[in-house]
């Protein structure tokens, strides 16, 4: 199967989407007539510009409401189609895409239909010519893929055949299986789409919510697996309309674009046979992370951790680096160096969280996989461990994961680390676990993000939620796996005076903002942290009146909640979820703790107007200079 993308994906003008797609490792793509008819390109210069880059023309497109026509409008569409032939001869395409018509006056009659294509495609072949059928799934009578099958096989003749388009077909839950009666040869070419579930107008969702595979929450995996298994073997071909990937830079798009559909093919496979040909998706679990903490104020991170109750348990025997432990050994490592990838990471984002160990089951496998995504390992060099043989890949904001398997943790500890304050049980509250950790992505960067942890791990897109900040609105996408071993959130800001907007401009980039620790009981963990001087987020009274209200709490647990600034809420089947936030640390990265109860699965977005405007009104979201953007 040839790899494809349509130019309608991509932002820029017909020569830079071109330049894109073959930097991106492309070998074919399709034209769209927007991006033609605007272009500088004469049509022969497009086919020598794709010759150049070595990408195959597989089709141009679209051509509109063409059937179903009577009288003087039929013979129209058929000039204009004619007209379009020889444009495509002379940009060296053969296909032409035909999408269903959205006309009130056409006819939906079947046999009238199977005689316009009938004679489009004898026009068509007497010039060497191709016409796929695609059904759009607001088209006026043909929306559903099976018609068009039935159109095509009335017609009969080499030259017509059907064309997919994944949105289409699964938009309107038209099951994968139904390609199972297709014949493969009579298929010219397969668009993929994806797009999050989402109650919307079909051509609303259609042109500006596509997404790549992986990306949103159709069963593209099984579409993709179902053509397989017909054998189906000619091109895919992602054909996304949306309004982020048209804003953002040409070239990374593309290169996303190329990841899923690597990805997308490799998971079908595997659904199909078992197997596939790139490492699977090892589930990955949080075992530590790290803060480059090298300006001026080192111990700010230190303070908070150990108001949050953890202990420097150990220092790096030859560097300037310090592992902290909860009572459970949870493992936080304060890198001060300067001269290292903490320091330089520190520099530029001032104290921050610059990197995370993940554990996988195979470490070297989950690097190939990464490797083979198109992800950048991480300069050896610059990695003290390196020497280990753990590989660290790059992740938002130029932050490295660490691929950890096995005991190499453990190892990893005790070789480079002179522990002189081992880790006991102190009798206190415990931290049972890293629950989750948020990130503030570049809004035109969040559904590269979405693609890089969906295809590296093994990792689904929860539902897409809006979380009001006092200034502005911030998009919000949990991922996590199905143990729960990792969690995280990517928040992308629309405007520039929400606190995420505004952490973005002050970290220059994306990068995470704060991490969520679980305890088992939050009640008591609340006083343990009042003891040691933990600077708490302070939520206001309002807040608890309306809680008693739509819960209907008892008065003595509001008194506990509201004394203890721990947010609450509540699912459908009871479980519970607690909350208490910090103040941000140099007003950038906070922490959050947090008890689960009853299999509560959510992060809380019911409460997170009141955080986010405890923390407007805790002064931390302040201007930043525009310097600065
Ligand atoms: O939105 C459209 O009009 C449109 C056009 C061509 C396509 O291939 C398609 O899937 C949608
Ligand atoms: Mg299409």
């Amino acid at each position: 199967m040839l790899d494809a993308i349509a130019t309608v994906s991509l932002g820029g003008t017909l020569r830079e989407k071109l330049e894109a797609i073959a930097e991106a490792g492309f070998t074919a793509a399709e034209v769209f007539e927007n991006d033609f008819v605007s272009s500088e390109l004469s049509a022969a210069d497009v086919r020598m510009l794709m010759n150049d880059l070595g990408l195959r023309n597989i089709l141009y497109q679209p051509f509109r409401n063409f059937e179903g026509l009577t009288g003087d409008a039929r013979r129209r569409a058929f000039s204009r189609a004619e007209h379009k032939f020889d444009l495509m001869q002379e940009m060296g395409t053969d296909l032409l895409l035909v999408c269903s018509t959205t006309l009130k006056e056409a006819d939906g009659d079947h046999g009238r239909i199977v005689d316009d294509f009938r004679e489009l495609g004898e026009r068509a072949a007497r010039r060497g010519l191709r016409i796929g059928y695609e059904a759009l799934a607001w088209g006026r009578h043909i929306n559903d893929h099976r018609q068009v099958a039935a159109i095509v096989t009335d017609v009969d003749l080499p030259s017509v055949g059907i064309i997919l388009d994944s949105f289409h077909s699964l938009a309107r839950k038209i099951s994968p299986s139904s390609l199972n009666d297709l014949d493969p040869e009579k298929i010219f070419l397969v668009q993929m789409a994806d797009a999050p579930l989402m109650n919307m107008d079909l051509l609303q969702w259609s042109r500006h919510f596509r997404c790549m595979p992986l990306q949103g929450g159709l069963p593209v995996t099984e579409w993709v697996a179902a053509l397989m298994q017909i054998g189906y073997d000619g091109p895919l071909s992602l054909e996304i309309f949306n309004d982020r990937f048209r804003a953002g830079l040409s070239g990374t798009i593309a290169a996303d674009g190329h990841r899923s559909l690597v990805a997308v093919r490799d998971d079908a496979r595997r659904l199909l046979t078992g197997e596939g040909v790139l490492p699977p998706r090892s589930e990955a679990a949080l075992r530590f992370v790290e803060f480059s903490t090298t300006s001026f104020r080192r111990n700010d991170f230190s303070d908070m951790i150990e108001a949050i109750g953890f202990r420097k348990t150990g220092s790096h025997k030859k560097r300037d680096i310090d592992l902290w432990q909860s009572s459970e050994g949870l493992p936080i490592i304060l890198n001060h160096e300067t001269e290292s990838f903490a320091g330089s990471y520190g520099l530029v984002h001032g104290n921050s969280l610059c990197a995370i160990g993940v554990q996988v089951a195979d470490r070297k496998a989950a690097a190939d996989r990464a490797v083979s995504l198109g992800m950048k390992p991480a300069d050896e060099s610059s990695d003290s461990l390196a020497q280990y043989s753990v590989p660290a890949i790059r992740g938002i904001g130029g932050s490295l994961i660490y691929l950890l398997d096995d005991g190499i943790m453990r190892e990893l500890l005790e070789k480079e680390f002179e522990i002189n304050d081992p880790v006991k049980g102190d009798g206190r509250k415990k931290i049972i676990s890293f629950d989750h950790l948020a990130s503030v992505v570049r809004y035109d960067e969040f559904l590269s993000w979405v693609l890089y942890w969906t295809s590296l791990f093994d990792l689904r897109p929860c539902e897409e939620v809006d979380l009001i900040d006092p200034g502005g609105v911030v998009q919000s996408q949990a991922l996590e796996n199905r143990r729960a071993s990792l969690r995280l959130t990517l928040n992308g800001a629309l405007g520039g005076r929400t606190l995420a907007s505004r952490f973005e401009k002050k970290f220059m980039g994306s990068g995470y903002q704060h991490l969520a620790l679980e305890t088992d009981d939050i009640f008591s963990f609340a006083d343990d942290l009042r003891e040691r001087g933990f600077p708490v987020l302070r939520i206001g009274k309002n807040y608890y009146d309306d809680l008693q209200a739509r819960f209907d709490l008892s008065d003595a647990l509001i008194t506990s909640l509201s004394e203890r600034n721990i947010l609450y809420d509540c699912d459908e089947t009871g479980g519970e979820f607690y909350q208490i936030f910090s103040r941000a640390i140099d007003k950038m990265f906070f922490f959050e703790i947090v008890q689960r109860t009853g299999g509560y699965g959510g992060y809380g977005a019911a409460n997170t107007q009141v955080r986010l405007t405890a923390q407007r009104l805790a002064g931390e979201t302040e201007e930043v200079s525009r310097l600065l953007t």
